[in-house]
């Protein structure tokens, strides 16, 4: 048996605006700070240690991790980072406000956009003031791996072979691993790991700053689908918000 956490980072400044954000690289808000230690203590709490963390390059995952690990006690943690396990690239949408966005093309598009599976958002101009492109993390990155708009589908072909080679092995190993991503990224992991099918993954959404605890049997797949929030109250309500978002 094998003890996966994942985390989404705390409130963003971006989530607080209500704003599409994708690989656009936002600090934490004051209230996402304090979720972030929060969810440090329920993992405390919980009796949850964490072996290794896995975070995206993005601040605001790079900022929870550091501090809910401080809070845990676990700030010395080893730490592996990928842009496999980025949020998801959002196109020409980064930047825009979800309720104008929702005004300007109905529901129906909002919706396809931000939640179905397989459309992805127009792509973002290479000139745009919220364009990825010259960022010196992705330097490495060849040039035609770089995303431009990703839709869901997009997210987990790019995220699965970082689980396969990179967290995998950790688990195998014995290792309680965290992750610390993004609402999207991890929506892509979780609808791989609960073999969520593609019409019903829009329909899941995730909480910031929840620890969400999966126990995985010998073939790493869950012992208990959708695993187990260590505040499910808090993570209900949290789950509605993030559902109601451009309303
Ligand atoms: O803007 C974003 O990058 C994501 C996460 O904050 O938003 P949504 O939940 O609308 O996909």
């Amino acid at each position: 048996m094998a003890t996966l956490v994942l985390l989404r980072h705390g409130e963003s400044e971006w989530n607080a605006k209500g704003l599409f954000t994708g690989w656009v690289d936002v600090s934490l808000s004051a209230k996402g700070e304090e979720e972030a230690r929060r969810g440090g203590r329920l993992l405390l709490d919980a009796g949850v240690r964490p072996d290794v963390v896995h975070t995206s390059l993005m601040t605001r995952a790079i900022q929870t991790a550091n501090l809910a690990l401080g809070s845990a006690g676990l700030l010395w943690l080893p730490v592996e980072r990928s842009w496999r396990l980025n949020e998801r690239h959002y196109g020409a949408l980064q930047g825009k406000d979800k309720a104008q966005t929702r005004e300007e093309f109905g529901d129906e598009q909002f919706k396809l956009w931000r939640r179905s599976y397989d459309t992805p958002p127009p792509p973002i101009a290479d000139d745009d003031e919220f364009s990825q492109v010259g960022d010196p993390r992705y330097a490495l990155l060849p040039a035609e791996v770089m995303p431009r708009t990703e839709c869901l589908k997009d997210v987990v072909d790019r995220l699965l072979p970082y689980w396969y080679d990179r967290i995998l092995p950790d688990l195998a190993a014995g290792r309680t691993v965290i992750v610390v991503a993004h609402g999207n990224s991890l929506r892509a992991l979780v609808k791989h790991l609960d073999g969520i099918g593609d019409e019903e993954i829009a329909g899941l959404n995730i909480p910031t700053g929840i620890p969400l605890r999966y126990e995985l049997d010998a073939d790493f797949r869950p012992v208990r689908a959708g695993g187990e929030y260590l505040d499910p109250e808090a993570a209900k309500a949290a789950i509605e918000a993030v559902a109601n978002q451009g309303r």
